[in-house]
């Protein structure tokens, strides 16, 4: 059997006592590592003054991670650079933030050639590899410069801009050029494989034929995988001792208000700013909810280095105290404003406790928070979800009450529409997202992906020597 490699931008070794702190994401990269043996390979976290390739191996729980430290210059064009000013917004749609910056783009090329080199010498011929995400886009094309004939697949967790969006980009071209390395890539959704394939076919001249795309003699197949959460081990979670006195402090905090919830990263493309104009149109529209509802906004902060995420820091400060300030009350304030992140144990038990689940994204690629707050519900009294049309995730939680995020009424309503739900049809709407949930967890979302990138899946088997030479 072959060997999986994993590399991705972030890497999870298992932790000692499991208890909610770690993603499904991690737990199920680490499942698969387990199974077919393999490496999870990238970013110790850490800098160091100069580049050594030094690499950390170390084996917990029958997965072996290996990680590099980088150094602060690194950091800043490739992280805080290229990945987090410069691609992350296009990718969100968020051109007006975008920053072209040919030092962040030699940064981010720099630090794939500095995986490239020292991952290489580990990858044996029959293993197989799997890249996450956009930190790594050209990481194929280095690796295939480096003679490595292996399948290599990857995985784009966010969403893929429209072409004309991507066109702005002024190294759209080659970093589209480079995905041609890979064997398979796979999207949360139809609609950003389909924009990929826009750009592959109009402006770089890619030919198609059924889900496969060739340039300059590579084949590539694409791949619609969205990613669930492990939904079993969320629910015993949200059963568990934690989530349950989670739930009661919440309850006992609520004082038989209805609570309205939102956790996200402090990130712009979260769509808070406008989540609280919407909350706050619903409170001028209906005074007579006023002291009926609150909403609590817990918001880690989130890539503190970069100015955009400082700004909308700022700003929801502002706004969160402005609201407050307007329509607050002795005895009730309109919005609970948290800076800090919470186990996902203790997010089990206040998703629980909550009547709402207000998830308004701008644009995500997909959004587990949406599909944890529906895991988490009581199943006899479940709680109604809001969702933004433009998360990867409506694309599969259709029963969700799906808004525009950008429209304050839309969002106003939306509240009003789920206080207003009865338990039938908020069983019912439950219900169908719950089948869903279930079934397309992360282990099937894993296997869904590394089925079709080991040939295991029933599917036109991609060629072992696909042409690489050409590439
Ligand atoms: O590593 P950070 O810079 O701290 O950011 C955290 C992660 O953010 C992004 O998450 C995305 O992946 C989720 C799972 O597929 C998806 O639900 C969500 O819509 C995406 O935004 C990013 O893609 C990860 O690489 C980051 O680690
Ligand atoms: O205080 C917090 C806030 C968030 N999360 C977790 O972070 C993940 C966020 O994933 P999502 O796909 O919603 O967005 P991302 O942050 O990856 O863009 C979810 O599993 C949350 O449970 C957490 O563990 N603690």
């Amino acid at each position: 059997m072959s060997r999986l490699i994993i590399i991705s931008n972030r890497v999870s070794a298992p932790k000692e006592s499991h208890s909610g702190a770690q993603g499904g994401l991690a737990v199920a990269l680490q499942a698969a590592i387990r199974e077919f043996g393999g490496i999870w390979f990238g970013w110790s976290g850490e800098t160091v003054d100069h580049f050594t390739g030094h690499i950390h191996f170390q084996r917990a729980q029958g997965v072996t991670t290996a990680t590099l430290d980088l150094e602060e210059q690194d950091i800043e064009e490739y992280y805080n650079g290229y990945a987090n000013r410069t691609l992350w917004p296009l990718f969100h749609y968020r051109i007006d933030l975008a920053e072209y910056e040919r030092g962040f783009a030699g940064g981010y090329k720099r630090v794939n050639e500095r995986f490239a080199d020292t991952l290489r010498p580990l990858v044996e011929k029959d293993d197989v590899l799997w890249v996450q995400d956009y930190h790594m886009f050209p990481l194929g094309q280095e690796l295939r410069d480096r003679g490595c004939k292996n399948r290599i697949g990857f995985f784009l967790h966010i969403p893929w801009p429209p072409s004309r969006l991507l066109a702005t980009l002024p190294e759209a071209e080659a970093l589209v050029e480079t995905m041609f390395a890979y064997d398979l890539v796979g999207f949360h959704t139809k609609e950003w494989l389909d924009s990929f394939r826009h750009y592959a076919t109009h402006e770089l001249g890619a030919e198609e034929e059924g889900d496969a795309l060739t340039f300059k003699g590579r084949t590539l197949r694409l791949i619609v995988a969205p990613i669930g959460i492990d939904t079993k081990e969320f629910v015993e979670g949200a059963n568990g001792p934690k989530a349950r006195l989670a739930l009661r402090n919440m309850r006992d905090s609520a004082v038989g208000r209805d609570m309205i919830v939102g956790v996200d990263r402090l990130d712009y493309s979260k769509g808070l700013e406008e989540r609280f104009h919407g909350y706050e149109r619903f409170l001028s529209e209906h005074p007579e909810e006023r002291k009926e509802v609150f909403m609590l906004q817990i918001a880690p902060p989130s890539r503190g280095a970069v100015e955009s995420y400082q700004k909308i820091r700022t700003k929801l400060e502002g706004l969160s105290g402005q609201i407050n300030g307007a329509y607050a009350d002795v005895d009730w304030v309109p919005i609970r404003y948290v800076n800090r992140g919470y186990p996902r144990d203790v997010l089990a038990g206040i998703y629980r406790a909550a009547r709402i689940g207000l998830v308004t994204p701008l644009r995500d690629g997909m959004n587990l928070v949406a599909k944890e707050y529906v895991a988490a519900q009581d199943p006899e009294d479940p709680g109604v979800l809001i969702l933004s049309r433009f998360a990867g995730a409506a694309a599969q939680l259709k029963e969700a009450v799906l808004v525009n995020p950008f429209s304050a009424d839309e969002v106003s309503d939306a509240i009003m529409q789920a206080l207003r739900m009865d338990l039938g049809e908020r069983k019912r709407r439950w219900r169908a997202m719950m089948d869903n949930i279930e079934q397309e967890d992360v282990v099937w979302w894993r296997k869904l992906f590394t089925d079709a990138l080991m040939g295991t899946d029933g599917s036109t088997p991609i060629p072992a020597d696909n042409d690489i030479a050409a590439a």
